[in-house]
């Protein structure tokens, strides 16, 4: 046997694509026609039967199609690789799922990848935030708001919520098999433990309380399933920021399917995150027939991943997150209680890509003249549905009539009853 450091020629994966020589590790087998003769010709009829990666890096990169043409290696690395987020920022793990999504070659080389987050609501590429969340509990708790790629309904991540992308090619992609992979794992920790897989993906702790949810991207060719898994999260956050305070909303959305949830570590007090992390990666590891080493990445690794960083900025924009909510329209009434007197505020709104569309605000004559209130609806057409551009507007709004106090109070009572329902 032999440990043989040298260069390989890659066979180009397109036409007209140049050859490409890379630094590799290899153990080697003589073949029978060589006998055993290490000599320099005779390298050329070794059986390479394990590849030797000199770091993380250098793995990841042998997976990676915009590296390495994989065509090279096609016969000879026939392994997975299972990942770690070094992160708890949201937008960064995404960008991640997303990147390996784009960039690697899976043929053969499943992936799976482990990330927890900090406090995060994260939505269905087509839902609508307003009617999933309480966006005003989120904002005062500095909870982050992310839209994922995948369909399906919201959750709630902290860092008691493990999340798993499992990715695989498109031929490959079945969910059942990566839920019945944790399943066996949880059984190789607690045997008692009563978890079952639902015909919609769920996991269900003794047959009625969720403790994973699932969503997936299926791509051209590459596609991935991603799952929670709740081991310690806060259940008070959980369930309020999963309350939409928001009244009147009509839409076409996809909306979430409520359940209860619990945790597993509230069933048994040794399941720890870390316990159930390593458990799964043990079985995922054996089942893949790879190496059970779970590998730390840094998402923010442009040498790991080129263009990461700007994959992560894409989906903190307000465009991305707001923007892409299904078109919808509001309907509903404030009452405003001035000079102990109750008023009645109409308010219809129609909102498309996250921007107000037609707005139609209307207050009794007597308290607010009709001009005003016009002057308002029109100031706020076109602009977004987010209370600090309504802030803005209204602070310019005011300034056309500097004198009028009156005027002021009652136009930021109105402006904070709109900015409540957003
Ligand atoms: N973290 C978590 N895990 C399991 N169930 C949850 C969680 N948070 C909330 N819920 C419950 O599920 C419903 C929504 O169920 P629903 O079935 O509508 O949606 C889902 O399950 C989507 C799962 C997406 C998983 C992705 C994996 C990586 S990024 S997000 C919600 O109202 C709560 O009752």
């Amino acid at each position: 046997m032999l440990l043989l450091l040298g260069k390989a020629d890659l066979e180009p994966l397109t036409e007209g694509e140049q050859r490409k020589t890379r630094w590799m590790l290899a153990v080697c087998t003589p073949t029978a026609k060589n006998g055993g003769q290490y000599t320099h010709r005779a390298m050329m009829r070794f059986r390479i039967f394990m590849l030797i990666p000199f770091s993380m890096k250098s793995c990841f990169q042998l997976l990676c199609n915009h590296k390495v043409p994989a065509a090279g290696f096609k016969n000879t690395v026939k392994s997975g690789l299972i990942l770690q987020s070094v992160s708890n920022d949201v937008y960064q793990n995404l960008a991640v799922e997303d990147w390996i999504h784009d960039h690697v070659n899976l043929e053969g080389k499943p992936v799976l990848f482990f990330w927890r987050n900090s406090p995060s609501l994260v939505i269905g590429r087509h839902q609508n935030p307003w009617q999933e969340c309480n966006l005003t509990l989120m904002r005062e708790g500095g909870v982050k708001l992310a839209r994922r790629l995948s369909g399906g309904g919201t959750v709630y991540h902290d860092t008691g919520n493990i999340n798993l992308t499992f990715f695989t090619t498109k031929t490959k992609y079945d969910r059942m098999e990566n839920l019945k992979l944790i399943v066996r794992a949880l059984n190789a920790v607690k045997p008692q433990l009563d978890v079952q897989a639902t015909n919609r993906f769920d996991l269900l702790l003794d047959g009625q309380f969720k403790i994973s949810g699932t969503a997936s991207k299926i791509g051209r060719t590459a596609a991935y399933h991603h799952c929670t898994l709740l081991c310690s999260t806060n259940r008070t956050s959980l369930s309020s920021l999963l309350k939409s305070p928001y009244q009147g909303i009509k839409s076409n959305a996809t909306t979430s399917i409520p359940a209860t949830v619990k945790n597993l570590l509230e069933k048994d007090p040794t399941l720890t995150c870390e316990v159930l992390i390593s458990a799964i990666a043990s079985e995922y590891a054996a089942y893949h027939q790879i190496d059970n080493h779970i590998n730390l990445i840094n998402p923010t690794d442009e040498t790991l991943f080129p263009g990461i960083n700007r994959k992560a900025k894409e989906l903190q924009t307000w465009e991305w997150i707001y923007g892409r909510t299904p078109k919808f329209s509001i309907n509903t009434t404030f009452h405003v209680l001035y000079e102990q007197a109750y008023l009645e505020i109409k308010v219809f709104l129609d909102i498309k890509n996250g921007r107000i569309d037609i707005c139609n605000i209307e207050a009794p004559d007597h308290w607010l003249p009709l001009e005003i209130c016009d002057k308002l609806n029109s100031s706020l057409t076109g602009s977004k549905f987010c209370p600090i551009e309504t802030t803005m507007i209204t602070h310019m709004l005011l300034r056309t009539c500097p004198e009028d106090h009156e005027l002021h109070s009652k136009w930021n009572i109105l402006c904070e009853k709109i900015k409540g329902i957003m």
